[in-house]
């Protein structure tokens, strides 16, 4: 397995390795003891997958508050998507910085988003399909959702505004420091 840290250092791409042959390929997309091997030592609970039917399908920026916090390792089995991953961290240098890796079935790259960090993506291609897996059970009541467009974040989406389509949970989504005095004040666990 490949692995690069991105820009945000916590910020992971793993690469899994495809071992091809006359068939197609094979590849371990996850394996606790090489992801510990390189510090990914956390036991995920759940699995989630969804679809987007269109292209312009933007699910984020999304975040569970402690004691629900989630690390999550995401791929895409269909399509691509750009994946955005927001340092959140309080007392972190980083605070604010974004990082987005293009996702896709046909690289089998993977994202591993920490705890403290939004995420959120973009689909690049119609039928898309995410995989993720998390650390923590979902937790409605600690979840949490910051506009895709805060310009304090200014994050490069690359898909056009009005090709954007949003839930109605992201369109009423808070500012980032909307978020950050919810956080502050223990409003949401
Ligand atoms: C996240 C989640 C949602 N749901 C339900 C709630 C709702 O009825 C329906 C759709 O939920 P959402 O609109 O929140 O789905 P979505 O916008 O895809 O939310 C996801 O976005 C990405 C970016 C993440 O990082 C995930 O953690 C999650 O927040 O599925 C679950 O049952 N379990 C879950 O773990």
């Amino acid at each position: 397995m490949q692995v690069t840290a991105t820009a945000l250092p916590e910020v992971l791409e793993l690469i899994p390795k495809r071992v091809a042959d006359a068939r197609g390929y094979f590849s371990e997309t996850w394996n606790s003891k090489s992801l510990a091997q390189v510090g990914i030592d956390l036991s995920f609970c759940q699995d989630n997958e969804s679809f987007s039917a269109r292209k312009g399908t933007l699910r984020g920026l999304h975040i569970q508050a402690p004691p629900n916090a989630q690390d999550k390792l995401v791929r895409v089995v269909a399509g691509a998507i750009l994946d955005v991953a927001v340092d959140i961290r309080e007392s972190s240098a980083n605070y604010g910085k974004w990082v987005g890796v293009e996702l896709s079935a046909a690289k089998g790259n993977q994202i591993f988003v920490p705890q403290g960090f939004l995420h959120g993506f973009v689909t690049l291609t119609p039928d898309t399909h995410v995989i993720y897996k998390c650390s923590a059970f979902y937790a409605p009541q600690s979840e949490l959702s910051v506009r895709w467009d805060d310009p304090v974040l200014g994050i490069d989406w690359g898909v056009q505004t009005d090709q954007i389509i949003l839930s109605r949970k992201d369109e009423q989504a808070l500012s980032v420091s909307e978020l950050g005095a919810l956080l502050k004040c223990g409003a949401v666990a």
